[in-house]
């Protein structure tokens, strides 16, 4: 807790998955700190509505079983979690074919299939010679950085029905074009999560309450420590032992400070003196690309009485992805809607009433004439949100970690950097949140250790 002077040993800025993290850390070795958040609440990218004491997640949403960390925290909170609905058909609409398919193997020709599990093995076996930490400094890493992600399927895949369904895939996940991304980005991203078929298995279960239910436990047992809206607009630092962090008419006195705002808004806040050019760069060339979560409640999850899983992939849009998240017990039916990229961003610029309409629309095209009645249809524009502007991470063009990668995580002056974007393993994940909150936490520790 903050003493009148408000001088603490650390100011944490962000209380998303990683401020909380990186605060109960320091709690434990008895390090003072004070938590300023922007918002009115915790959780940052995690944001949940409740229905009848059902969550209904419009930010991060799924576990997968290889999330360790976030194991722990489910099981030291208590709280009850629901898997993902894996009974039913899957619908893909790739160029326009749709097909309904059985199982996990993709709608593809056995050619196209071959590629597929060509160009998985390529890039399991690649991922294995990056190391984990800054793979820009590896020869394979920096090869990586010259080319898009495009240009990397482009090469290795000799099929076009195979190349449309990892763009299918992997522009999902990344919620931006692959040409837009370096090789080396998506590369790392995969690394982190261990392998291809891990990342893609990464939907696996979520939280019964909805996953602010865990982050609004964490901040419960902070609440001394955390300052709501309190938008950190200047931090100076003159040593490296000392920083004067202010929001509005407050200013608080610390030894170190952990920023977890993701790079794509850190420009937001004025640093006195100015941040290395390189940290200033990444900043900029972070892409956070337009991604929009809705959820639509139905009376039932009627399409599992057609043989669905409400698992739909579409390249078409405006719908990228749709999966069931429903109660166990089926008391409603709930539907949720990702809509990434460059749909997201012209969805972005309609009004309310248009987006309802079209998502009703699409949904009734592959669903049936029962997904015409919705009960209510929740949205969030991520992109109009000021404190995080888009998601669900930060990705950078071919060239930028190269040239600037080591300030992702570099400290500067006693400003260290937190935040899943900095995450070795499972980044831009609520488990790489957690790793990023725990890696800051004990650098500062460790700081301020050697120097008593
Ligand atoms: C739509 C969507 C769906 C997602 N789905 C999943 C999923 O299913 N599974 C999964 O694991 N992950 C998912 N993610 C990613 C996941 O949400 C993030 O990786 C994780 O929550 C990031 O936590 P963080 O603490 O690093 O950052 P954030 O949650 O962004 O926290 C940063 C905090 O800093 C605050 N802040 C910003 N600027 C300032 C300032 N100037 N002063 C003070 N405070 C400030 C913000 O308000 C915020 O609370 C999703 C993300 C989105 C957007």
């Amino acid at each position: 807790m903050a003493n009148s002077h408000n001088e603490v040993n650390v100011v944490i800025i962000g209380a998303g998955l990683s401020g909380l993290t990186a605060a109960f850390e320091l709690k434990k070795q008895d390090i003072s700190f004070t938590i300023l958040e922007a918002r009115d609440r915790a959780g940052g990218r995690i944001y949940s509505l409740k229905e009848d004491h059902f969550g209904l997640d419009l930010g991060a949403q799924w576990i997968s079983t290889h999330h360790e960390k976030m194991k722990r925290l489910i099981a030291e909170y208590d709280l009850e979690t629901i898997s993902t609905s894996q009974k039913g058909k899957t619908i893909y609409e790739q160029r326009g074919r749709v097909k309904e398919v059985n199982g996990f193997l993709p709608p593809v020709s056995r050619l196209a299939l071959m590629d597929l599990f060509k160009v998985k093995r390529k890039i399991n076996h690649m991922i294995k010679q990056l190391p984990d930490e800054a793979p820009w400094n590896s020869e394979l890493g920096q090869s990586l950085d010259q080319i898009t992600m495009q240009d990397f399927v482009n090469a290795s895949m000799f099929t076009d029905e195979g190349k449309i369904h990892f763009t299918l895939l992997a522009e999902e996940e990344l919620s931006t074009k692959m040409y837009n991304v370096s090789a080396l980005d998506v590369f790392w991203f995969l690394k982190s999560a261990g392998s291809v078929n891990k990342l893609l298995s990464a939907e696996q279960y979520w939280i019964r309450e909805g996953a602010s239910s865990l982050v609004e436990s964490m901040a419960e047992r902070l609440e001394d420590y955390i300052e709501y809206n309190r938008p950190v607009e200047e931090v100076k630092y003159d040593s490296y032992n000392e920083a004067v962090v202010s929001s509005g008419e407050k200013q608080w006195k610390a030894k170190k400070v952990i920023i977890t705002v993701p790079p794509n808004i850190t420009g937001n806040i004025k640093f006195d003196p100015e941040l290395p050019k390189a940290r200033t760069a990444l900043q900029k060339e972070s892409d956070f690309p337009f991604v929009m979560k809705m959820v639509v409640v139905y009376d039932k999850p009627f399409w599992r009485e057609a043989g669905l899983n409400g698992s739909l992939f579409s390249d078409q849009g405006p719908i990228s992805l749709t999966m069931d998240s429903s109660p166990k017990d089926q008391r409603f039916g709930v539907l949720t809607i990702l809509i990434g990229g460059e749909n997201a961003q012209i969805y972005s610029k309609m009004g309310q009433e248009y987006r309802r309409n079209e998502t009703i629309k699409t949904l009734v095209r592959f669903f049936g004439e029962k997904a015409g009645t919705p009960i209510q249809v929740y949205e969030k524009d991520w992109s109009e949100d000021k404190w995080t502007r888009g998601g669900y991470g930060s990705h950078f063009p071919p060239g930028t970690l190269t040239k600037y990668g080591n300030a992702l995580t570099e400290p500067v002056g006693p400003i260290h950097w937190a935040g899943s974007e900095t995450a070795t393993k499972w980044r831009l994940y609520m488990e790489g949140a957690v790793q990023s909150g725990q890696r800051a936490a004990e650098e500062v520790w460790h700081d301020l250790h050697s120097k008593q």
